[in-house]
């Protein structure tokens, strides 16, 4: 159902379906409003960049298209190309505003009209206008737009099921104010008027599209010179926002509500560490202590170590005959090691899953309330210092869902040069869910002390990591910090919904390589190579003060590093030895499908370099914690 926007496409047409496009700002609420219409769910989350791909399904007769937010219809970012080329092509246009922020979200209502596109405006949120004890004239801004505009709140569907019948009534004003400069474009362009607003607008891709690059560049101006009124264009429509805005909305200035308070709260360092100290207590409360001794205790020891793994070993070795051929499949499906019956599916079902999914409804439920934005911001204040903008927090949030996925969510970032040292330090130091789910696990047992040790030695990690490569690449940052989110109350529906989704996602992903992992790992070790390969590790191993069955551990990182740290739930180890471990498997090679995705968004360089400095981060860290611990103990 995902298609990636082809980014400098422009319109084509004949295409029979009519297709309508869901645009506005980030974080106002399309993708709720594309679930709503559609009944297709696209991930929802409480901060800007969640939608980072368009995404279409059906709605009656119509393709309706759920794309990222932009703050304008251009091409200065990955995102708003996407939106651009999709805005170009569809033949409505469903523009979702936040109400609470109209004077910044009418800039691309306005723009969208100036363009001729035909839309209907969502003015979402009004549940938090109406809380902000705010106004707005409704019918006032329908006629000023000269478009429909109907009130949605899109959590509860409100507004949804006019905005469906309304949909047909999508329209665009004859002229606006931008037509007036049209006249300075060189003649015989043929564009139509969206076109021509982005051309007067200096939007590149368009202007090489029409070649009007190549029209200019044999008049003597610059290419785009004559074209590109965009500061005019841009001063002028803002002054429109000003007075519609003026002219529509009563009441209260968007004050203080008790979400703004709290918001306020979370950024100022003196209440804002203690309540991030706070939140990871809770975490590992919930991760390492409910989930993990509780559940993962009771699955392990009672429903596979009483009933599952014997219950198989006994039918395995009565369904297969005690001749030659069948003892490497004996082997290959109980063995006590990787056993594909027995412990594949104990650490899949019983250790990884529950705490996957303990850990995604925890992060869902801190993703819809959005304070991860605001505690990113006050625990990481140094991040400009580490060569990063505000921007880059969202991706490293979202590698602790996933760090795949944040790979892709580092298109949001500034210039390439971030985006890099994002997907570099996602690479080395951030653990995702399904890891920090199991060695939450396991650290639950030394006590919450080693919790702190782990969370201190990462953020220690990711500090020295990003102020290396910051030193090291060329280029500097841009400062750009995305508006922080409002705190909002967590609709458990859409955590449920978004913790189901990722579940199956994670089973589909996992649990297929964790098969073909422990068969590839059975198989070596019933040849006798796996022996091999973990005597060549021996020496890191020793040098960590760890077991060589460790090596099995590694060999499984190389895969996934949760698959590692669900096989060292089969080692016996003391406290610093797990601890060792656990920062080694943490700061590990990042997963297949992770590394597959750093080719596809960057290059072999990146992912070499990330390949590799994972492998020296790892065992140094790891290396540098356990000589401490010697000291210490
Ligand atoms: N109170 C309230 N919250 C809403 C409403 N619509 C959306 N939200 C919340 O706003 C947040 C953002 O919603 P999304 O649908 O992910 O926003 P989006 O426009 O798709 O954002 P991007 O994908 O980042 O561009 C979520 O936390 C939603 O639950 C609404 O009408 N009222
Ligand atoms: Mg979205």
């Amino acid at each position: 159902m995902t298609a990636s926007g082809d980014a400098d496409r422009g319109p084509t047409s004949g295409d029979a379906e009519a297709s309508a496009a869901l645009v506005g700002a980030p974080n106002a609420g399309k993708s709720v409003l594309f679930g709503r219409l559609t009944a297709e769910y696209a991930d929802v989350s409480n901060y800007p960049g969640t939608t980072v791909e368009t995404t279409a399904a059906t709605l009656g007769s119509t393709r309706l298209i759920d794309t990222p937010g932009v703050h304008g219809i251009s091409s200065f970012s990955e995102e708003e190309r996407a939106t651009r080329a999709v805005v170009l092509e569809a033949d409505a246009v469903v523009n979702v505003v936040d109400a609470t922020r109209l004077d910044r979200d009418l800039f691309v209502t306005l723009q969208l009209l100036d363009m001729g596109v035909p839309t209907v405006v969502a003015l979402n949120m009004m549940d938090e206008v109406e809380a902000d004890g705010v106004e707005i004239d409704v019918g006032a801004l329908e006629a000023t737009l000269g478009v429909p505009v109907v009130p949605t709140v899109a959590v509860t569907g409100a507004g949804v099921d006019e905005l469906r019948d309304r949909l047909p009534e999508a329209t665009a004003p004859e002229s606006t104010p931008v037509d007036a400069y049209y006249d300075a474009l060189p003649d015989g362009i043929e564009a139509g008027r969206a076109e021509k607003t982005l051309l007067v607008e200096g939007d590149e891709p368009t202007a090489r599209r029409v070649g009007a690059g190549g029209l200019a560049a044999d008049g003597g101006d610059a290419p785009l010179a004559g074209l590109g009124e965009r500061e005019a264009v841009y001063r002028e429509r803002r002054t429109r926002v000003r007075s519609v805005v003026e002219a529509v909305e009563r009441g209260p200035a968007p004050g203080r509500s008790r979400g703004g308070r709290l918001g306020d709260l979370l950024l100022r360092p003196v209440t804002g560490i203690p309540i991030a100290l706070a939140l990871l207590l809770a975490v590992f409360y919930v991760m390492g202590v409910l989930v993990a001794q509780r559940v993962v205790g009771y699955a392990e020891t009672v429903v596979f170590g009483r009933y599952y793994t014997p219950a198989v070993e006994a039918a395995v070795a009565d369904l297969l005959p005690a001749r030659g051929w069948a003892a490497p499949v004996e082997f290959l499906l109980v063995n006590d090691n990787l056993g594909l019956l027995t412990v594949t599916v104990r650490y899949t079902l019983g250790v990884l899953l529950p705490l996957v999914v303990a850990f995604y409804l925890v992060i869902g439920t801190l993703e819809d309330a959005g304070v991860l934005p605001r505690l990113a911001v006050v625990t990481d204040r140094g991040l400009d210092r580490i060569g990063l903008n505000g921007r880059a927090v969202v991706p490293l949030i979202v590698g602790v869902g996933c760090v795949t996925m944040a790979v892709v969510s580092t298109r949001m970032v500034g210039s390439r040069r971030e985006r890099l040292i994002t997907t570099a330090l996602l690479g080395l130091a951030i653990p995702c869910s399904a890891q920090i789910g199991v060695v939450a696990g396991l650290l639950a047992e030394l006590g919450v002390v080693w919790w702190g040790g782990y969370v201190a030695v990462l953020l220690g990690v990711l500090g020295a990591a990003g102020v290396v490569l910051d030193r090291t690449l060329p280029g500097r940052q841009d400062a750009l910090i995305e508006q922080l989110p409002r705190l909002r109350l967590p609709r458990p529906t859409n955590v449920a919904r978004k913790t189901a989704n990722r579940t199956a996602a994670f089973l589909g992903e996992a649990a297929p390589l964790f098969g073909v992992t422990a068969a590839a790992v059975s198989t070596l070790e019933y040849l006798g190579a796996l022996d091999a390969i973990v005597g060549a590790l021996r020496p890191l191993t020793a040098a960590l003060g760890l077991p060589a069955s460790f090596g099995e551990v590694l060999v499984l990182g190389l895969i996934r590093r949760d698959f590692a740290a669900a096989g060292m739930t089969g080692l016996t180890l003391s406290a610093s030895q797990t601890f060792v471990g656990l920062v080694v498997v943490t700061l590990f090679v990042p997963c297949i499908l992770t590394m597959a995705m750093i080719l596809r968004e960057r290059d072999a360089r990146s992912a070499l370099l990330v390949w590799v400095g994972s492998w020296v981060t790892a065992f140094a860290v790891g290396g540098g914690v356990a000589a401490a611990l010697e000291v210490i103990a």
